[in-house]
């Protein structure tokens, strides 16, 4: 099982590398050269199995052997035991035919526990063969630090460095940061939007001689195994439903592309997929570009789904890599053009990413409505980022079940939820005292030789 880079130039990589990698060398982004398929047989025998059982048969396939079997299944119980439901990912019915499927029962209540847990386990078995030690830098909307440094706190051969939006982010989320006391966890306020913030880890990727000097590792949806990890719970959803007998949607809220990227591989895999759909909050550049052909960044706007605020949207470079045909020299063309503000995206691939995608847009009132709107007729209280995937998901219903995903906990967004519903979600009991304990956090500019100085720094003391 090789990994090849969407830039085309970067060395090709077995799994345990591309995981231990981030970013290609030649700033490109790694993927499967070939994405193994599980026949209908295969994906029936998957349904009423456990979650664990279901991720050991979806993700052995990528591995080529780096871990052996009762050694990843051992990884793989240890990831998911701190989740706070025995499905893991429970799908609850909202219409006719209509699921939201919950991936918001992990230890910081957001769906990218599946995923920062799991890669958790693999680095610590990856690095407790090989003695060494790595500094990850990771970038934030939100939820990808807090469940990230929920994943590495305290670890002896990890440092683990966050840098998150100043201001941007809910309350919760921050804390949710700023308040673990591990020496080795390091959360930083910097002046700017998400994708500074990415851009700045890019940067610090692209330099050599930092990231090899401080062993630098990724955590953020670059890495492969982050993308690997969500594409189980399209599996376990669907077949719980029917599949392979009959076909499925999805609708996914959508901001950094790397949970609809994974949806986009099970389809590879095999499962049948009638549509994907991309739901984008106001930060619509997806919804753009597959309407119009323009893929234009038009500044981020804070909204009530903040951990959406992207418009750099670091895994559609992965789509596009498919939708040219596989040509890294065009792909390195077409995200060298990105660096002034976006590109036309050819009528070719258009057509295919059209064939492969559908997408909308749901308005800050529409998310706040959507909230109203689910509660009175359900019962349910989404997160104001799984109320973007509701409301366009109803747009979208067809013969096909929909299944839209709920990426967080409505407890992560108080303010936004109340407002809209008049109800204050609980954070879970053992996160109670949040707001008591105390926050460790440094603001830090958006500049790279800062950020590069303060790692370094730190690293030092
Ligand atoms: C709660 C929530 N919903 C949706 C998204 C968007 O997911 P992705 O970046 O994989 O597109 C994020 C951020 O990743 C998130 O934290
Ligand atoms: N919404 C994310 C943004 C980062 O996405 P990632 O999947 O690339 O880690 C967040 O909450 O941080």
């Amino acid at each position: 099982m090789r990994y090849i880079s969407t830039r085309g130039t970067a060395p090709v990589l077995s799994f345990g590398e591309a995981m231990m990698t981030g970013l290609a060398r030649d700033g490109g982004l790694y993927v499967p050269e070939t994405v193994p398929t599980l026949t209908a047989d295969e994906i029936a025998t998957l349904a009423g199995l456990p979650y664990e059982e279901v991720a050991f048969r979806v993700m052995k396939p990528f591995l080529g052997g780096f871990f052996a079997d009762d050694e990843f299944k051992g990884l793989i119980a240890k990831a998911y035991s701190g989740f706070g439901h025995a499905a893991r990912a429970p799908l609850k019915q909202l219409g006719a035919n209509h699921f939201l499927l919950e991936l918001f029962h992990g230890p910081t209540l957001a769906f990218k526990d599946f995923a920062m847990q799991l890669i958790g386990q693999m680095m610590q078995a990856a690095l407790a063969k090989t003695g060494q030690r790595i500094t990850i830098v990771g970038a934030t909307s939100g939820d990808t630090g807090s469940a990230a440094i929920e994943a590495f706190r305290g670890l002896s051969n990890v440092d683990v460095f966050i840098l998150f939006p100043h201001g941007r982010v809910s309350e919760v989320q921050r804390r949710q940061m700023t308040t673990p006391t591990e020496a080795n966890v390091h959360a930083l306020a910097m002046d700017g939007d998400f994708d500074d913030c990415q851009a700045r880890v890019k940067d610090m990727f692209n330099d050599f001689a930092f990231r090899d000097g401080v062993r630098l590792a990724g955590v953020n949806s670059i890495n492969w195994a982050r993308v690997l990890a969500q594409v189980v719970y399209y599996f376990s959803s669907a077949v719980s439903l029917g599949a392979p007998h009959r076909k499925v949607s999805f609708t996914v809220p959508t901001g950094n592309f790397g949970d609809i990227f994974a949806g986009y591989i099970a389809r590879k895999m095999g499962l049948p997929i009638e549509e994907l759909v991309i739901a984008t909050n106001q930060n619509d550049i997806l919804d753009r570009a597959l309407k119009s052909g323009a893929y234009e960044t038009n500044g981020v706007k804070p909204s009530i789904s903040p951990s959406m605020d992207i418009q750099v949207s670091s895994n559609f470079e992965r789509a596009l890599f498919d939708a040219y045909g596989r040509d890294g020299a065009a792909i390195a063309q077409l995200m060298a053009e990105m660096k002034s503000g976006g590109f036309r995206i050819s009528q070719g691939a258009l057509e295919t990413l059209r064939a492969t995608f559908a997408s909308g847009r749901c308005s800050e009132d529409e998310t706040r409505a959507t909230i109203a709107a689910t509660l009175a007729a359900t019962g349910e209280l989404l997160c104001p980022h799984s109320a973007v995937g509701v409301k366009v998901a109803e747009e979208h219903l067809g013969a096909a079940p929909m299944i839209t995903l709920a990426t967080a906990h409505p407890a992560k967004f108080p303010d936004a939820v109340q407002a809209a519903s008049g109800i204050h979600p609980a954070l879970p009991p053992r996160m109670a005292d949040l707001f008591a304990r105390p926050e460790r956090v440094t603001r830090v500019p958006n500049d790279l030789a800062a950020l590069q100085s303060l790692v370094r720094e730190r690293l030092a003391s």
